[in-house]
């Protein structure tokens, strides 16, 4: 695979050499030959004129050399003309937010769909003919496609998470588009740079050969083709000298675009690195602040996360996430399960203000420790500093054009004005906390050159590396091989003890998140259904019929449930019949009726508010528990025991 790019990019790279040093020494070598008539007119190829003469006895060959010259020049500055305005267009559109750029794509839509020629040709005809008009329109003409890719490209990396976390980084608008989403795209920019420079070649000598290009007595390639096409049935050898040369330049420039792009990716030396993005996007307004409610100003200072009444909302205002309230208290772990769909990314992702575009959020209260995550303008620095965040899959987590090391220090020298040094000292203690071999020449390679379970232990050393107060791993083992699973379940619980950094775990897997969290949230179809305790779970005690059919439905909880009972091996598993309603379309009453084994009339009519579970448990909303518990105030969330973190 690498010989064969090697043996292009010297065919590709020896080609343009060529035409290069042709440019270069054409006109003083061969100007004098090009011009001088020999009176031996239309000649035939021979030993004297390889390419024959023209009709005025000139030597095609020294002819097609000499133009090389003008030629190349116009070519490469119409390609820089294409690239530039096509590259500055298509950020400022990506830059400009979600309206403009909505506008702005249709007009390059419809520009990129008319097609350059003509657009060319209306340039010319409005500026008059010669190279500099056409070099101008070709440029203009071309910048379109260019303007479009910059644009989709940007769009696309977008919705990838080492964005999200440049985002939380706080990293600024211009900076993450020149940092993080123009190194990103060189790949597919470089094909088209080089792709564009072969159609501009021709574009440029089409306009010459139909006489608005290069006037005479100037000449490029295209207008010696024009000359040559009218001499086709008198010498057919005239035309051909110019039109090896404009192919083979273009195929030349095509093969070094080629191989310079696959180069110019880090990815490519490993050639398998994925690209996979996970849905998240630029941050969401939260709208409005809300009124915070005073009883969660009050536990604020007790909770690295407190969450009342948040409620996100889809643009046509489906309500995806709705009324969730909880607490993480600091130095607690709390896990978020739920069938895929229940809103538990929803809600860690408001709370990190990396909501998906489009989407807005709101509710009464939203603390970060003491931070108010509502409030209009809110400190870069606090999000950067005091929470991290492990995405779920760790090919995606970091920019695959920047080294390691990089990026883990850059939060610390950016948000805590560490020296280089002391943050690279940092960095390599955080990795070696999280037992990643030879830290030093890890933080030296790209993110392609390491595992996916070595990826994942950086990530979780880049959430580390400001002490955060909050850690939210959103399904950090879903990727990643059963054999290191565990192991990074095991780092995020050793970071929690170590540096008191409270954890949301979210996961599908009430098994895995009982067996590393203290308290657990249940979320069904974007509300939290029950909150109760890991050994709550582990006794297989849940009051709510989700919670009960999540635990029958899980191997790891259903065997630890029947240990726990003294029953041995459970007889069976069980799925959960049915599928959870779509956010546009859930039922009156309480979304999980449809599906409950003791649904009873009250379920499709009332939709059951949040109650106490008897013995201190938690809560569950849900009718059949109302007869163990009393029904709770709104925004109230049950702490009334310490959670096991806490305790340690
Ligand atoms: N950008 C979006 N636009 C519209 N709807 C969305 C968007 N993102 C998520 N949703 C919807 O919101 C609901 C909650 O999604 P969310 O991703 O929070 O669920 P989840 O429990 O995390 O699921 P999973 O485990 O599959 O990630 C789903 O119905 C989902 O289809």
């Amino acid at each position: 695979m690498r010989r064969r790019r090697s043996i292009r990019l010297a065919v590709g790279a020896g080609g343009l050499g060529v035409v290069a040093v042709l440019a270069v020494i054409g006109p003083p070598l061969w100007g004098e030959q090009a011009r001088s008539m020999t009176g031996e007119t239309r000649a035939a190829p021979g030993p004297e004129h390889w390419f024959g003469t023209d009709a005025l006895g000139r030597d095609v060959l020294a002819r097609t050399l000499d133009a090389t010259r003008l030629t190349l020049e116009t070519t490469l500055a119409a390609t820089a003309i294409a690239a530039c305005a096509g590259i500055l267009l298509g950020s400022a559109i990506w830059l400009a937010g979600p309206r403009v750029r909505a506008v702005g794509m249709r007009v390059i839509d419809i520009m990129v769909s008319y097609p350059p020629l003509i657009l060319a040709l209306l340039v010319t005809a409005i500026m008059g003919a010669g190279p500099v008009a056409t070099v101008a329109a070709v440029g203009v003409a071309g910048s379109p496609n260019f303007a479009r890719l910059t644009a989709n490209q940007a769009a696309a990396i977008a919705g990838r998470d080492f964005i999200s976390t440049a985002r939380l980084l706080g990293v600024p608008g211009r900076k993450l588009f020149t940092r993080h989403l123009l190194p990103n795209m060189a790949e597919p920019l470089l094909v088209m740079v080089s792709v564009a420079f072969g159609s501009i070649l021709v574009a440029l000598s089409g306009l010459s050969f139909l006489g608005l290009g290069v006037q005479p007595p100037q000449t490029d390639w295209g207008s010696l083709l024009a000359e040559g096409l009218r001499e086709l049935h008198t010498n057919p050898a005239q035309a051909m000298a110019p039109a090896l040369a404009i192919v083979a330049t273009g195929a030349c420039a095509g093969l070094v675009g080629d191989a310079v792009a696959a180069a110019a990716d880090p990815r490519s030396a490993a050639g398998s690195a994925g690209r996979r993005g996970r849905r998240s996007g630029p941050r969401a307004p939260l709208g409005a602040a809300a009124e915070s409610v005073s009883a969660a100003e009050q536990t604020a200072e007790h909770n690295a996360l407190t969450v009342r009444g948040l409620a996100v909302t889809a643009p046509d205002g489906t309500r995806l996430v709705d009324g969730v309230d909880f607490d993480v208290p600091r130095g607690a772990t709390v896990g978020v399960v739920g069938e895929s769909g229940s809103g538990k990314t929803l809600t860690a992702m408001a709370a990190a203000r990396l909501l998906p575009e489009g989407l807005g959020a709101e509710a009464d209260a939203l603390r970060l420790g003491e931070s108010d995550l509502l409030a209009d303008r809110l400190d870069a620095r606090t999000l950067a500093t005091e929470l991290g965040i492990v995405h779920q899959d760790p090919s995606a987590s970091f920019n695959p054009a920047l080294r390691v090391g990089t990026q883990i220090t850059e939060v610390l020298r950016v948000h805590q004005r560490l020296e280089k040094v002391a943050a690279w000292h940092r960095a390599v203690d955080r990795l070696r906390q999280v037992r990643v071999t030879a830290p030093e020449a890890r933080m030296r390679q790209y993110p392609h050159e390491l595992s996916g379970g070595m990826r994942q232990r950086a990530m979780i050393a880049a959430a580390l590396a400001t002490s955060p107060k909050l850690i939210i791993a959103d399904e950090p083992t879903t990727a990643l091989d059963v054999t290191v699973q565990a192991d990074v379940l095991a780092l995020l619980r050793e970071a929690n003890r170590r540096d008191k950094a409270a954890v949301l775990l979210i996961s599908h897997d009430i098994g895995v998140v009982s067996s590393v969290c203290d308290r657990i949230l249940v979320m069904y179809a974007g509300r939290v259904v029950e909150e109760l305790t890991a050994e709550a779970v582990r006794r297989g005690e849940a009051a709510h019929p989700y919670t009960r059919a999540l635990l029958g439905a899980t191997p790891a909880a259903a065997y630890s449930a029947a240990r726990e009972r003294g029953e041995g091996t459970p007889e069976r598993l069980t799925a959960i019949p049915g599928r959870p309603p779509a956010p546009e379309s859930r039922p009156a009453g309480c979304s999980y009726a449809p599906r409950c084994p003791i649904v009873f009339d009250r379920c499709r009519t009332e939709d059951p508010a949040p109650v106490q579970v008897q013995g201190g448990r938690g809560r569950a909303a849900c009718h059949a528990a109302e007869a163990d518990g009393d029904r709770e105030g709104p925004g109230a969330p049950a702490h009334d025991d310490t959670p096991e973190g806490s305790r340690a």
